[in-house]
């Protein structure tokens, strides 16, 4: 039987229409509007020291992304008496989702989102998971819509995919949404969010992605493959890795920018960078650790260590691509409110969020 877990009680779903569950919405004060200096340019020569790898921290720019949709979401309410809301549906437990979730959760009661949540047993039947999807997809008061994955294989992928409203698929992985990404002139109405914040940091690190050699290792639909679409529509030249490339550090050897994406811990060493690349590391593992809280701690596909004195720039895992990834949620869960609203209609309205959404439409 389906449950949804509200405050740490299972309750059964047939209650679902009744029993959204809203975040509490955050006193908003103090906030300072104030964006963190953008660094200095990279990518150039002279400012490659080993000991000077920047360090990117993700948290700083999740946070600045974060304060400007803060405002905009009381200003919202402010106009139509409502706040944009974001749902979430996973299907079994993930480390990677669970994580996810309590992120998305936590940022959500940060900024104002009212949040949703349905944790549904690994053995929900798919039928039952598509009609959540449509009670969310009727539900006013739901402007996003992200279903975790992976999802359990006896769920079609496609179908569960495809249930989520155009409108309301802020993860952009609907196939219409993906194939507009993938076909030239085309645009899709929302980009998944971990390559459009990894897009984002570029942006705001000041790193040039135009006539540079991207390598983008792993192809998931969630991560690799968009990455590369988007790093390709910014002019970059792009190749792919995954787990069939022979001799993937002999790419990675001449690439600007690096995004690594699979899952393995320490996968991308020190000697597969080219002196002076950026490094973006989306790869998260959680690993054993009894020292740590929970029992273990969460490590990236790159060996930090032997990169820090290869790359010019590199993000933290933790602290990295993570927290920017879940910024990107929220804007776009903001900005399907906005259009919900009629407060805008397209992504020419980008003054509540970040410019890679309107730079992305230039191409
Ligand atoms: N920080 C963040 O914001 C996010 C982090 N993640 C994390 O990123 C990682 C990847 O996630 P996701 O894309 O969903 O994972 P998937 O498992 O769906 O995809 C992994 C990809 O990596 C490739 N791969 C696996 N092993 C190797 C290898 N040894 N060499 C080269 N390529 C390899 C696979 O290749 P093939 O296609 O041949 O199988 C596949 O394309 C996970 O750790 C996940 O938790 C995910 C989303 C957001
Ligand atoms: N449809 C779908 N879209 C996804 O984008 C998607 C998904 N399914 N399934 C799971 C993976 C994983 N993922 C993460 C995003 C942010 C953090 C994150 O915020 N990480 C923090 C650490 C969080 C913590 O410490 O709790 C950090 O890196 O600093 C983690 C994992 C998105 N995924």
């Amino acid at each position: 039987m389906l449950r949804v877990t509200r405050s740490g009680v299972a309750l059964r779903w047939r209650k679902l229409r009744t029993l959204l569950v809203w975040g509490q919405q955050q006193k908003h004060a103090g906030f300072s509007g104030l964006s963190t200096p953008p660094p200095p340019a990279i990518l150039v020569p002279h400012l490659f020291q080993s000991a000077s790898c920047w360090k990117i921290d993700g948290r700083a720019v999740a946070q600045d992304i974060k304060d400007v949709i803060a405002k905009r979401v009381i200003q919202l309410r402010d106009q139509v008496g409502a706040v944009p809301g974001l749902a979430v549906v996973q299907v079994g437990h993930h480390k990677a989702s669970d994580l996810y979730s309590r992120s998305k959760q936590l940022a959500c009661d940060e900024v104002g989102i009212a949040s949703f949540a349905a944790y549904l047993p690994a053995t929900t039947p798919e039928d039952e998971v598509l009609e959540l999807v449509n009670v969310l997809n009727a539900d006013d008061r739901v402007h996003g819509i992200l279903v975790q994955l992976p999802m359990p294989p006896h769920i079609q992928l496609d179908r569960v995919l495809r249930a989520v409203s155009l409108d309301k698929d802020v993860d952009g992985l609907h196939p219409i949404n993906l194939g507009r990404l993938v076909l030239r002139g085309l645009h899709p109405t929302f980009i998944p969010c971990t390559p459009l914040g990894c897009l984002e940091i570029l942006r705001r690190s000041r790193v040039q992605i135009e006539n540079k050699h991207a390598v983008v290792i792993g192809c998931s639909n969630v991560v690799g493959l968009p990455t590369a679409l988007l790093l390709q529509r910014q002019n970059a030249t792009v190749t792919v890795i995954h787990e069939h490339t022979p001799n993937p550090a002999e790419a990675t050897k001449r690439a600007d920018i690096v995004v690594s994406a699979t899952g393995v811990a320490q996968l991308v060493r020190g000697h597969w960078l080219k002196k002076g690349a950026v490094v973006l590391d989306v790869g998260t593992s959680a690993v054993q650790d009894t020292a740590a809280d929970g029992g273990y701690r969460l490590i990236g596909d790159v060996c930090f260590e032997e990169a820090e004195f290869v790359a010019s720039a590199i993000t933290p895992v933790p602290g990295g691509v993570g927290p920017v990834t879940v910024a990107m949620v929220l804007s776009n869960t903001l900005q399907s409110a906005l259009r919900f609203f009629g407060i805008a209609t397209d992504t020419s309205d980008n003054s509540f969020t970040t410019d890679s959404h309107l730079i992305l439409r230039c191409k």
